[in-house]
């Protein structure tokens, strides 16, 4: 069907049924909505971002990135529910709507699109991408580790059967190759968010080391508002800090590489639970999820389009 208003944002998709939606919903408010194919994952399937414009040229932009993780469904979805979400509330929030009258969103909702195609046909849980090399006997790299900031640390392995394998070298996997080369191009990104699941959590860099970034303070600070405003909606809490303090030290991640590109507020999301269904958050939780995922999302874009 041609429009978006059939589609459930209360329920999990396959990849075609979220592919078909974005097409639907570009067509659909083809005035603010775009869509770029930043390249092929290792499958050859399409990577896709949507670009949320009201005019200008190369205008500061923040980046969304759900699913980097394929088995942490809740996240694709709370990308869907907020796409609609900025659609809908442009010219009636008047922060959003000044946000996006001075900057860009890029959302990238499938961010491992071989791993998620997975996740509905083979493993549920399955978490990397499905990358294959001569003389490796296990499938996939763990795409939050393959990247070049703190590259081969603690927190990542060098064996490809490992949940955490980091690849072969630092941007190896052409689904990161395409978000470094895409933003690196911009030049003009001055938030990087990357959304998981779960534990209920808001950080930021650095994850491959316990010194703190410049502007520690600051991320503090804002993670603190974030965290509040989400939990002024539904009463769920969420902890706050540095990835190396607060959870553990992982390198080679997203954020860290943001961080250390000039992308001076990069955060990661934890999204709900904090374990009792964990990766398998029933379809009911979606939209109070996404609820208040986007006041924290709006807090980020606010204090971002503010300094
Ligand atoms: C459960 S999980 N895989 N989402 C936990 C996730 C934590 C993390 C997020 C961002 C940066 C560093 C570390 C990871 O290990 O990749
Ligand atoms: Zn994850």
């Amino acid at each position: 069907e041609r429009s978006t208003s059939s589609f459930s944002y209360s329920s999990y998709h396959t990849l075609e049924e979220i592919y078909n939606w974005m097409d639907n919903f570009v067509t659909e408010y083809s005035d603010i909505v775009s869509k770029i194919q930043i390249g092929h994952s290792f499958e050859n399937r399409s990577i896709l971002v949507l670009k949320f414009s009201t005019g200008g040229s190369q205008r500061r932009a923040i980046w969304i990135d759900t699913g980097i993780h394929s088995r942490e469904w809740i996240t694709h979805a709370t990308g869907i529910w907020t796409a609609k979400k900025i659609v809908s509330e442009y010219g009636k929030d008047r922060t959003l709507t000044n946000i996006l009258n001075a900057m860009d969103i890029f959302m990238e909702i499938v961010t491992n699109p071989d791993g998620f195609a997975f996740t509905h046909s083979m493993n549920r849980l399955w978490r990397k991408n499905k990358s294959t090399r001569p003389g490796m006997f296990c499938i996939g790299v763990d795409l939050n580790r393959n990247w070049k900031s703190g590259f081969g640390g603690n927190g990542s392995n060098n064996n490809p059967c490992s949940e955490t394998y980091r690849g072969p070298s630092p941007q190896s996997e052409p689904e990161v190759a395409a978000i470094v080369d895409f933003i690196t191009t911009h030049g003009n990104v001055k938030a990087l968010i990357s959304i998981h699941s779960y534990s209920q959590m808001l950080m930021y860099p650095y994850g491959h080391s316990l010194e703190p970034v410049p502007n520690q303070e600051e991320l503090y600070q804002l993670a603190k508002d974030a965290v509040k405003a989400l939990y002024e909606v539904h009463g769920i809490e969420y902890i706050y800090g540095s990835i190396s303090a607060t959870l553990y030290v992982a390198s080679g991640i997203t954020v860290d590489w943001a961080y250390d590109s000039g992308i001076k507020y990069a955060f990661t999301f934890e999204l709900r639970d904090t374990g009792r269904y964990g990766f398998l958050l029933p379809a009911s939780q979606i939209v109070p999820t996404a609820q208040e995922t986007w006041l924290a999302l709006r807090t980020i874009m606010e204090h971002t389009l503010q300094h």
